[in-house]
C-alpha cells in the first residue's frame, strides 16, 4: 500500500520551547494511526503543521506526495482536517456553513447539493441542518467539525480528537464511520482514549513532550506491560530522579 502521508525529521520550536522534536512516521492507506499523549505533548501541532495552519521549523510533511509548505494547495485538496475545538462562523446554520466549505473546495450547484447532503447523511446531520451551530450540543458542533473534513472524499483524513464531547453512542457512530471509510484512506486520530485505540486503530504511536516514544500495533504495544494504560503511563510519566 503506498504511504499516503509522509513525514520526515519535523519539528516545531516556539521560542525557546520545542513543541515537536524531530519527529518521523508514515502512514499507508488501509491504516488508522492513533496519535496518543498526554496534555501538551505535541499532537495537535503536529496535525497542524500537516494540515498547513503552523509552519514547520525544521524536516517536511507530505500529504500524497505534496510538499504542505511547497505545494499547499495541491497537498489540502487530499486532506480533510478536523481541528480541535468547534467549527468557525457559528452563527451560520450547519447546512449553510456545509456549503459555503463545498464551495470554497470548488463545488457548485447540484454537485454541492449533493456533497453537503452526503456529508450530513454520514455523520447523522440532517436533523439539525437549519439550526445555527452556536445553539448545537458540544457533541454536534463536533460532528459538524467532521462533516466539513468530509466533504471533498479525501484520500488522507487528519482527525484531531474526534470523539472529543460526544456521548457514548455518538462516539461509537463515529468509530464505526472511521472504520468504514479506513480501507480507502490513510487516517491519523489524536485521542485521549486508549480504548478508542484498541478499536479503531490499526497503529498507534505514543508521543510525549514532543518526542516519539513508540511505535507499534495496538496488540503490540498491550504486549509490553499489563495492559495498554500501564505502558502508556510507564512511556509517558516523567521518571523520578534517583
Ligand atoms: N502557538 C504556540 N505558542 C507557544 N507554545 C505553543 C503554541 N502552540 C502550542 N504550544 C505549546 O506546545 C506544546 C504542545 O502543544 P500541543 O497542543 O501540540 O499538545 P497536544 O499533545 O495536542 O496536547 P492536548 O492533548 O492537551 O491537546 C504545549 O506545551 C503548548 O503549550
Amino acid at each position: 500500500m503506498p504511504d499516503l502521508i509522509e513525514i520526515d525529521r519535523l519539528s516545531k520550536r516556539f521560542g525557546a520551547f520545542t513543541a515537536v522534536d524531530d519527529v518521523s512516521f508514515r502512514v499507508a492507506k488501509g491504516e488508522v494511526l492513533g496519535f496518543l499523549g498526554p496534555n501538551g505533548a505535541g499532537k495537535s501541532t503536529t496535525m497542524k503543521m500537516l494540515a498547513g495552519f503552523v509552519t514547520p521549523s525544521s524536516g517536511t510533511a507530505r500529504i500524497c506526495g505534496e510538499d504542505v509548505v511547497d505545494n499547499p494547495v495541491a497537498a489540502k485538496r487530499h486532506l480533510g482536517y478536523l481541528p480541535e475545538g468547534a467549527p468557525t462562523y457559528p452563527e451560520m446554520t450547519v447546512e449553510a456553513f456545509l456549503a459555503f466549505t463545498a464551495r470554497l473546495r470548488g463545488y457548485r450547484g447540484s454537485e454541492m447539493r449533493d456533497r453537503v447532503a452526503h456529508a450530513m447523511g454520514l455523520t447523522t446531520l440532517e436533523g439539525v441542518r437549519l439550526q445555527p451551530i452556536e445553539t448545537l450540543s458540544k457533541g454536534f458542533k463536533r460532528r459538524v467539525g467532521l462533516a466539513q473534513s468530509l466533504l471533498h472524499d479525501p484520500p488522507v483524513l487528519v482527525l484531531d480528537e474526534p470523539t472529543d464531547g460526544l456521548d457514548p453512542n455518538q462516539k461509537h457512530e463515529v468509530r464505526r464511520l472511521i472504520k468504514q471509510m479506513a480501507p480507502e484512506k490513510a487516517i491519523i486520530i489524536s485521542t485521549h482514549l486508549l480504548e478508542e485505540v484498541s478499536a479503531i486503530c490499526t497503529r498507534a504511536i505514543i508521543i510525549a513532550r514532543g518526542t516519539v516514544l513508540a511505535d507499534a500495533t495496538p496488540a503490540e504495544l498491550a504486549h509490553r506491560g499489563p495492559s495498554l494504560d500501564a505502558v502508556f503511563r510507564d512511556l509517558t510519566m516523567p521518571k523520578e530522579k534517583a
